[in-house]
């Protein structure tokens, strides 16, 4: 078992935590089998999760690949029963259970790798089998600045308005040809992504729109807000925080609600469902504590009527492939997923990460992940993390050192 801290260059992207910092963490987790397969996987790179992985990675030695309820068994008694939240929120609150599927979840992958390796089969056949050869992701759009306060503009241009939000799509439909479109707000009042909500609907007449506030809103502000978008949205996401908020909103808004913040642990479920408080789940891996993890979330949500669409966070090609594998077996999950791949500018762990083409993905059919490590790509990404002086995000603090009076308020409108 190896866990490497990585970091990777990452543009100024708003949210309503504040900015992503020059540069973005992960983790990767190589586990070597006795036969010299190498199974991959990845995470969040924040020195309080890493800390725990090279826990349980301790632990981990001599793990049979195919026993993934040891798996969590051990990995559990490694690390006890400890709560480690984020610093920017934006994934929701944290627990004990929650901390426990996060550190579980690279292994799971990694372990699954290892199985189709010595199988034979792709990891999506491990997981039933696929059910579409192509999985769609959207166009993220970010509010962003110019560049790095200090460094050079970056490649992309500044969006900080209707036009700006438009370029930035018309730019990654280009390259990618993506066919939906997700636009991150809480970031300008209301009216101002509103706006720039209406002008992505008049460039793009036919694609699918989200809008994602991260709780920025009060339930008052996001039912207006969902009035205004009546007809615009194929859904509004996490417009305010909390279950009761959010059922509050769902009752009047005429669009499904969305969330990856107030549904994010299995405990959440039955209360959001007596609720009706969500019609939409995000499933991340990352977070609910694998892929099999998902596939019982999405079995969950199929039963109650609940869609099912796919969150991400800055990420490489190990968590790109494993998003695919899942989405690829997952009939429910029909909506176009979400990655940030883009913004790392063809920055990458693996030697041949799967390419977004027409705005999907082709499912591989090699055997495990299909992806394999770049061992001197992971030196140099690893490099930039004992160099680049970060250890943990924190959006709030980055965007504070160039706006002092900056606070993070949710809701803020
Ligand atoms: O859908 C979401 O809420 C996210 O993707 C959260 C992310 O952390 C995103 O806001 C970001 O990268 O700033
Ligand atoms: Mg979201």
């Amino acid at each position: 078992m190896t866990v490497t801290p990585v970091a990777f260059p990452d543009p100024p992207l708003l949210n309503s935590a504040g900015v992503h910092q020059p540069w973005a963490l992960r983790a990767i987790v190589q586990v070597r089998s006795a036969d010299g397969a190498v199974g991959l996987g990845e995470t969040y790179g924040d020195a309080p999760h890493l800390s725990l992985l090279t826990r349980a990675a301790a632990a981990l030695k001599n793990v049979d690949i195919f026993d993934l309820s040891g798996l969590v068994r051990t990995v559990a008694r490694a690390i006890g029963a400890v709560d480690v939240p984020d610093r920017h929120g934006l994934t929701g609150g944290s627990t004990t259970a929650k901390t426990l599927a996060k550190v579980v979840a690279p292994f799971e992958v990694a372990l699954l790798d290892l199985q189709g390796q010595a199988i034979g089969r792709p990891v999506h056949d491990l997981l039933g089998g696929k059910v579409r050869d192509r999985v769609p992701f959207s166009a993220y759009l970010f509010y962003k600045w110019a560049g790095h306060p200090g460094a050079a503009p970056d490649g992309w241009g500044p969006a900080l308005d209707p036009d700006g939000i438009v370029a930035q799509a018309r730019t990654l439909i280009d390259r990618y040809g993506f066919q939906s479109i997700k636009l991150k707000g809480g970031v300008f009042p209301p009216d101002e992504e509103i706006a720039a909500i209406r002008a992505l609907r008049d460039a793009f007449s036919g694609l699918p729109l989200r809008l994602d506030p991260n709780a920025a809103w009060t339930p008052e502000t996001s039912v207006k807000v969902a009035e205004q978008t009546d007809g615009l949205l194929e859904y509004l996401e996490d417009p305010t925080g909390g279950l009761s908020g959010m059922a509050e909103v769902a009752a009047l808004a005429p669009m499904p609600l969305a969330t990856n913040m107030c549904v994010v642990a299995f405990a959440d479920l039955p209360e959001a469902v007596r609720r009706n408080a969500v019609q939409v789940v995000l499933a991340d891996h990352h977070y609910w504590g694998g892929l099999r993890a998902c596939a019982e979330l999405a079995a969950i949500c199929r039963t109650w009527g609940i869609g099912v669409s796919m969150h991400s966070n800055s990420h490489l090609g190990i968590s790109l492939a494993a998003m695919v594998h899942l989405a690829a077996s997952t009939p429910v999950l029909t909506y176009a997923a979400d990655t940030h791949t883009p913004w790392q500018d063809g920055v990458d762990v693996v030697a041949d990460p799967l390419p977004i083409t027409g705005g999907a993905v082709t499912v591989p059919d090699r055997p495990g992940l299909g992806v394999t490590l770049d061992q001197d790509a992971l030196a140099r990404l690893h490099e930039n993390y004992l160099r680049c002086g970060i250890t943990e995000r924190d959006d709030t603090t980055y965007r504070q050192r160039f706006e002092p009076g900056y606070v993070k308020r949710r809701p803020r409108w």
